[in-house]
C-alpha cells in the first residue's frame, strides 16, 4: 500500500486538475490547466468536449511527470465533475455533435418555459427533486437534438450517446467502451427519478429524448472500467469512483450524518446538507438531490446552488481588468472599511437558489461619486457571502435545524476577508480544512474505498485536518442593515432580460 496512490481527476467549470493522493490523504502532487470558455450570445456559455478531454489528459501527462510516478503506483481513479454540462457525441466516431452546453448556459429559458406552461412544474419537482430550469441537462439535450442536422434521426437509430463530464471522461478513459454515470450526477439531468432510481419515461417521452442515448446509472464507489489510454501504455487502471464535484466536496469534507453541511467556493457557491436516506422536499427554493449511491444504500442531500460566485471574481480580473489576479482581491477589499453603499448582484445568469429567476441579469447598485474600484472588489467578494446567506436561511427553514459551523471549501476559501465576512453575516462560524481540495479527496475516497485501498468511512473520517476557523465579530444590528440592503439588492436585479 505504502508505494500506491489514488488519482482524482477533478474536472471543474474553468480548469481541469489531476491530483494524487496517498493513504493518509496527503496531497502528494497537483496539475492543473485553464481551458477556453465560450460565450457564442448574451448568457450563453459553451465548453469544447474534446479540447476537456485533451487537457483533462494534459495534466494527467504532467502529474506523473512531476511526481515520477507510473501507473502502476495507481491503485484506482476517481472522477468528480462540472455537473449538469451536457454532452452528445456519436457512438462510433466519438466525436461530439455539438459543443458542450455548460450548466451555466440560459438558451433553453423558452424550452423551460414551454413546460412550465404545460404544468410541469409539480412533477418535475417531485420525481427528480429539482426546480424546472435552463440549469439541468434535460432541456439541453433536448436543444442539441433539435437544432442539429439529422441529430433525432441518428438518435432514434440508437447511434448518438449523451453523457455529463463523468461519463464523457470514463468514455474515453477506457477507450469507447464505457457508456455509465453515477447516481449523485443521474441527479442533475432533470431526466432521472431519484425516488424509483430510473431514468423518467415520462419526462424522456416529453422531451423526446430516446432512452438507448442514456448512460447506465451506476453506484459512485465501484469499479466502471479500466483505463485504455497511450499515457498508461499496457497498465490498465481500474475507474473505480465517480460523484458530482458539489456531492464529492460534501463526502470529502466527511459530512457523512444528516444535518452536516459543506460550501464550496468555484465558479459558483454550493451548499449542500446531508440529509440521509431520506430525501427532504424544498419548500425555500433549494433542490432535493442524491449526494452518492454506495454499499446498497442511497445518500440524498439539500442543495442551494448559487451561479457566480468566483466567476464575478474572474470578471473583476478578465472582464473590467481591475485586479490582476484573483488573490489580489482580498487585499484590496481589506483596504477599504467597507463598500460605502454598493451592491454588487452577480446574477450574469439569472438567479438560481433560493430564487430561481432566469430573467435576472447582473447589476450594481449604490454608486456615487465616492465609489472606487476597491469598493466594487469588495461589494463582489461581499456578494457571494450574502448569497450564501439566502441559501442558508432557506436550508434551516426547510431542515428545520440551526446549523452551528459551516465547513468551506474551493478556490475563493484562500480569501481570508471573504471568509471572515462570511462568517460575520451568517453569524455563524466558518471552518476551512487543512485540504481545500476536498472535490478531489472526495472523489479519492469513493474511488479508494470501491478497491480496498481505504477499508470504511470510519478509517477515512478521522483525515480531516482544520487549517482555520473564522469567528462572527459583527454586531447583530449592523449584520441585518447590511443585509437588509443585499435583499433589495436582488428584488431590483430580477427580471430584466426580456
Ligand atoms: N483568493 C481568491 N479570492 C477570491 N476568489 C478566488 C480566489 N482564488 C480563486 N478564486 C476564485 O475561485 C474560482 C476557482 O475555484 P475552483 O474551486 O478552482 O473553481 P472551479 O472548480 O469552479 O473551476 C475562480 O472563479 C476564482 O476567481
Ligand atoms: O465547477 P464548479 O466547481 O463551479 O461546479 C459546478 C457545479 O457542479 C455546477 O452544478
Amino acid at each position: 500500500m505504502s508505494n500506491q496512490y489514488i488519482l482524482a481527476l477533478d474536472q471543474g467549470t474553468t480548469s481541469c486538475r489531476a491530483i494524487l493522493f496517498n493513504h493518509s490523504s496527503d496531497v502528494i502532487g497537483v496539475a492543473q490547466k485553464e481551458f477556453r470558455q465560450f460565450y457564442p450570445k448574451p448568457g450563453w456559455v459553451e465548453h469544447d468536449a474534446e479540447e476537456i478531454w485533451s487537457t483533462q489528459y494534459g495534466v494527467i501527462a504532467e502529474l506523473l511527470a512531476k511526481t515520477s510516478i507510473s501507473p502502476e503506483d495507481i491503485a484506482g481513479i476517481g472522477i468528480t465533475n462540472q455537473r449538469e454540462t451536457t454532452v452528445v457525441w456519436d457512438k462510433f466516431t466519438g466525436k461530439p455533435i455539438h459543443p458542450a452546453i455548460v450548466w451555466q448556459c440560459r438558451r433553453t429559458t423558452e424550452i423551460v418555459e414551454d413546460l412550465k406552461a404545460k404544468g410541469w412544474d409539480k412533477s418535475i419537482r417531485q420525481k427528480t427533486g429539482l426546480v424546472l430550469d435552463a440549469y439541468f441537462s434535460g432541456t439541453k439535450v433536448k436543444w442539441i437534438l433539435d437544432h442539429c442536422q439529422g441529430a433525432r434521426e441518428k438518435a432514434a437509430r440508437g447511434e448518438l450517446l449523451f453523457g455529463t463530464i463523468d461519463t464523457w471522461l470514463i468514455w474515453k478513459l477506457t477507450g469507447g467502451k464505457v457508456h455509465v454515470t453515477d447516481y449523485s450526477n443521474a441527479s442533475r439531468t432533470m431526466l432521472y427519478d431519484i425516488h424509483q432510481l430510473k431514468w423518467s419515461e415520462e419526462i424522456l417521452a416529453e422531451l423526446d429524448i430516446p432512452m438507448n442515448m442514456l448512460p447506465e446509472v451506476k453506484p459512485s464507489s465501484c469499479v466502471y472500467g479500466y483505463t485504455e489510454i497511450p499515457l498508461f501504455g499496457k497498465c490498465s487502471v481500474p475507474i473505480s469512483g465517480t460523484a458530482g464535484d458539489q456531492q464529492a466536496a460534501l463526502f470529502g469534507q466527511m459530512c457523512f450524518e444528516p444535518g452536516m453541511a459543506k460550501n464550496t467556493y468555484g465558479t459558483g457557491c454550493f451548499m449542500l446538507m446531508n440529509t440521509g436516506e431520506r430525501a427532504v422536499p424544498s419548500q425555500s427554493g433549494l433542490l432535493t438531490t442524491i449526494a452518492w449511491g454506495m454499499e446498497g444504500n442511497i445518500n440524498y442531500a439539500l442543495e442551494g446552488s448559487v451561479f457566480i460566485a468566483g466567476a464575478a471574481v474572474q470578471w473583476l480580473r478578465d472582464g473590467l481588468k481591475i485586479i490582476q489576479s484573483a488573490g489580489d482581491s482580498e487585499q484590496a477589499a481589506a483596504a477599504v472599511e467597507d463598500t460605502n453603499g454598493v451592491y454588487v448582484v452577480p446574477a450574469f445568469t439569472g438567479l438560481g437558489a433560493p430564487y430561481w429567476d432566469m430573467r435576472a441579469r447582473g447589476a450594481i447598485f449604490g454608486l456615487t461619486r465616492g465609489t472606487t474600484q476597491a469598493h466594487l472588489i469588495r461589494a463582489t467578494l461581499e456578494s457571494m457571502a450574502y448569497q450564501t446567506k439566502d441559501v442558508l436561511g432557506a436550508m434551516e427553514k426547510d431542515a428545520g435545524i440551526t446549523l452551528q459551523t459551516l465547513r468551506v471549501d474551493g478556490g475563493a476559501v484562500a480569501n481570508n476577508f471573504l471568509m471572515q465576512f462570511q462568517s460575520d453575516i451568517l453569524g455563524v462560524g466558518v471552518e476551512r480544512p487543512e485540504v481545500i481540495e476536498t472535490t478531489a479527496l472526495g472523489a479519492a475516497y469513493l474511488a479508494g474505498l470501491a478497491v480496498g485501498y481505504w477499508k470504511n468511512k470510519e478509517e477515512i473520517c478521522s483525515s480531516w485536518k482544520l487549517n482555520r476557523s473564522f469567528t462572527p465579530k459583527m454586531s447583530e444590528e449592523y449584520r441585518s442593515k447590511l443585509y437588509r440592503g443585499w435583499l433589495k439588492a436582488v428584488e431590483r436585479s430580477k427580471d430584466w432580460e426580456d
